[in-house]
């Protein structure tokens, strides 16, 4: 199988590795729109800058250049964007007047469009993609999965979300094999709702965790945290099991609680009082949460969806609250029912 990669990020390399590695032998190519980087990634032999110490295969080829973009699409036989939300729209048009219709083309992204003055803000990734590219065969891999130790070939388990089966049978014949397994999902809108929405929540996690609240508090905020990421879901036309799944309570669990996650470490080091900007910086990486979570809000409050830990972490980047004020105005709200006991009144 003939496989295009764009974005030579962490998580871009890590699947472009993953695809290498497989056993059917595919041709993979990885594409970086910084022609110096993808320079040194052929002569140095690995990602020095996102995933050092992790050899690439010699048979992984490394393209630069609008021209070889076009030309590898239109030979690729599966297409993945493996560039942050911010530059999925761009990318989408990019891919425009190369890509076959027959072509399926995938995303790793997982956020809401971070684009306040634009149309599209808070869009999700397929929305975005049908406003651009409406007649591709599009879907998106996700679930919990970092990047390090997916390059260094530890376990771990995908979701291949497509609507069409072409795309996640594309999918499964890129990239399952040995460690890396993949499991099917239709529902393309509840698999792009948990990646996003989870990376908010591990920025509420890192907070708790932050502040030494314990682990009961970890506990009650993750499974608090999913409740509301399922309403949303739910809101936007997603199916409740989805939330259960690797892409909804997987990733959560993975995002809050380890240490991998830049989402988390922003939200560990806002509890140790620092700015921002400064943390950001160090970072290096993206983290979508932060960008998105603004979005998130939104996107409930058109719904009318009640999202009480993600506005406060919204309250908290703007800087309109601390992180102590923060619990308290969690903790003061007014006792609730669970999901699916909202019978049985406080
Ligand atoms: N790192 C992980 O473990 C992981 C796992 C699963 C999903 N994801 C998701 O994958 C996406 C990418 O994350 P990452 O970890 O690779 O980020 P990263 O910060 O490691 O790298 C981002 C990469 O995207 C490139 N990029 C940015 N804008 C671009 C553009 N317009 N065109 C081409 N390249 C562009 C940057 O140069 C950089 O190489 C995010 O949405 C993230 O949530 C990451
Ligand atoms: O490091 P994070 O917080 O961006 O999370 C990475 C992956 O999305 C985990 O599945």
């Amino acid at each position: 199988m003939r496989i295009l990669i764009i974005g030579g990020g962490a998580w871009g390399t890590a699947v472009a590795l993953a695809a290498a590695r497989h056993p059917a032998g595919h041709a993979v190519c990885l594409w970086l729109r910084d022609a110096a980087q993808a320079a040194q990634l052929r002569a140095q032999g690995c990602n020095a800058r996102y995933l050092p110490g992790i050899a690439l295969p010699p048979a992984l080829r490394i393209a630069s250049g609008e021209q070889a973009l076009q030309t590898e699409i239109a030979q690729a036989q599966l297409v993945v964007l493996g560039t942050p939300v911010a530059a999925l729209q761009a990318m989408l048009g990019q891919l425009a007047p190369a890509l076959r219709p027959d072509t399926p083309l995938v995303w790793l992204c997982k956020g809401f469009a971070p684009t306040p003055q634009q149309a599209w803000h808070g869009q999700l990734p397929h929305e975005l993609q049908q406003r651009i590219l409406p007649q591709a065969l599009c879907g998106a891999l996700s679930g919990p999965s970092f990047a390090q130790e997916v390059a260094r070939g530890q376990p771990t388990a995908l979701v291949a979300a497509s609507a069409h089966q072409a795309v996640r049978q594309a999918l499964m014949q890129a990239f399952h094999a040995h460690a890396l397994r993949l499991y099917s999902n239709d529902d393309l809108v509840g698999v792009e709702v948990g990646g996003a929405v989870k990376n908010v929540l591990a920025i509420a996690t890192g907070i708790c965790d932050g502040l030494e609240l314990g682990l009961n508090a970890r506990a009650a905020l993750i499974t608090r945290g999913l409740a509301e990421m399922t309403r949303l879901g739910v809101a936007m036309g997603a199916r409740a099991a989805t939330f259960t799944g690797l892409s909804g309570m997987g990733d959560l669990v993975l995002t809050a609680t380890g240490n991998l996650s830049r989402n988390r470490k922003v939200g560990l080091l806002l509890a140790q009082g620092q700015r921002l900007p400064d943390i950001l910086t160090t970072l290096g990486h993206v983290a979508e949460g932060v960008h998105c979570a603004q979005a998130v809000v939104a996107r409930a409050a058109q719904l009318g969806v009640h999202m009480p830990i993600s506005e406060a972490v919204v309250r908290l980047l703007e800087g309109r609250q601390q992180a102590a004020h923060a619990v308290q105005s969690l903790l003061q709200r007014d006792p609730a029912a669970e999901a699916g006991h909202e019978d049985a009144a406080p």
